[in-house]
């Protein structure tokens, strides 16, 4: 069974955003440790883009994909997602939805070390109640996508690093969730290995998904349909 959760782009229409920011805050610490992570951020994200989120270390990119996500929740402030309040939810409804709408991409690949290349992909697809056979026909899709398909039984220290991080696109990609968050995707790996990165992830938007990277490579923010600027939590480029 897969998880109850609307697939969706948007609310209603095509035209709905696929995620949507409203007057978000974050805040870390209190008294003297205190730090606005986000500050009034309103933001848009739609099907079949790629957007570029970008600002320098410690603006907040990070944190505006967590709270994006549901991996964190904002101070104020809401998140809506295919239609979806997160801010309503509570950790048990909050994680199911995720599962079901939110993939990430992460610059360590954060793949398990001790399971094969079609095991990790494999795996949120069975975690959300996709049966064994069919979660191996889409793993195998998404990898052959992604231009590893002959790595199926070797272990992720096996690959190298471009390659790892194509298993990890496959695995993001392999449930066709509507939003792809990828955190510095490109960060570990050599240009060229870093094009194709840039490149799948291109593809993986012009199919339909919005796609939302945090990144100080300029080369995703020449790739990218839009570029959303942060400086000190404050979206200053590209808002809403
Ligand atoms: N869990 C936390 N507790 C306290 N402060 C935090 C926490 N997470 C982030 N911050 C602070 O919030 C600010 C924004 O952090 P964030 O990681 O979102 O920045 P970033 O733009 O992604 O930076 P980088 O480009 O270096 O990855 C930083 O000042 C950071 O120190």
């Amino acid at each position: 069974m897969r998880t109850a959760v609307s697939t969706r782009p948007g609310a209603g229409g095509p035209d709905d955003p696929v995620l949507r920011l409203e007057g978000v805050h974050k805040v870390y610490g209190t008294g003297a440790t205190r730090h606005v992570a986000l500050d009034a951020v309103t933001v848009e994200f739609h099907a079949a883009s790629l957007t570029a989120v970008v600002g320098h270390s410690g603006s907040g990119k990070s944190t505006l994909l967590n709270v994006s996500g549901g991996l964190e929740q904002p101070t104020s402030g809401t998140v809506v997602l295919s239609g979806q309040e997160l801010t309503r939810m509570g950790p048990a409804e909050l994680a199911r939805t995720r599962a079901g709408l939110v993939a990430y991409v992460f610059q360590e690949y954060n793949l398990i070390r001790t399971m094969t290349v079609l095991e990790n992909v494999c795996l949120p697809l069975e975690l959300s109640g996709t049966d064994r056979k069919e979660a191996r026909r889409q793993a195998l899709q998404a990898l052959e996508r992604t231009g590893v398909p002959k790595h199926t039984r070797k272990f992720p220290d096996q690959l190298s690093g471009g390659e790892q991080q194509r298993v990890a696109i496959a695995r993001a990609i392999a449930d066709h969730r509507p939003l792809v968050l990828a955190d510095e995707p490109t960060g570990a790996l050599d240009t060229a290995n870093g094009e194709r990165v840039i490149s799948l992830l291109r593809d993986i938007a012009a199919g339909g998904v919005a796609c939302v990277i945090a990144t100080h490579n300029p080369e995703v923010t020449e790739a990218a349909d839009r570029v959303v600027r942060l400086q000190d939590g404050h979206i200053v480029e590209g808002g809403a």
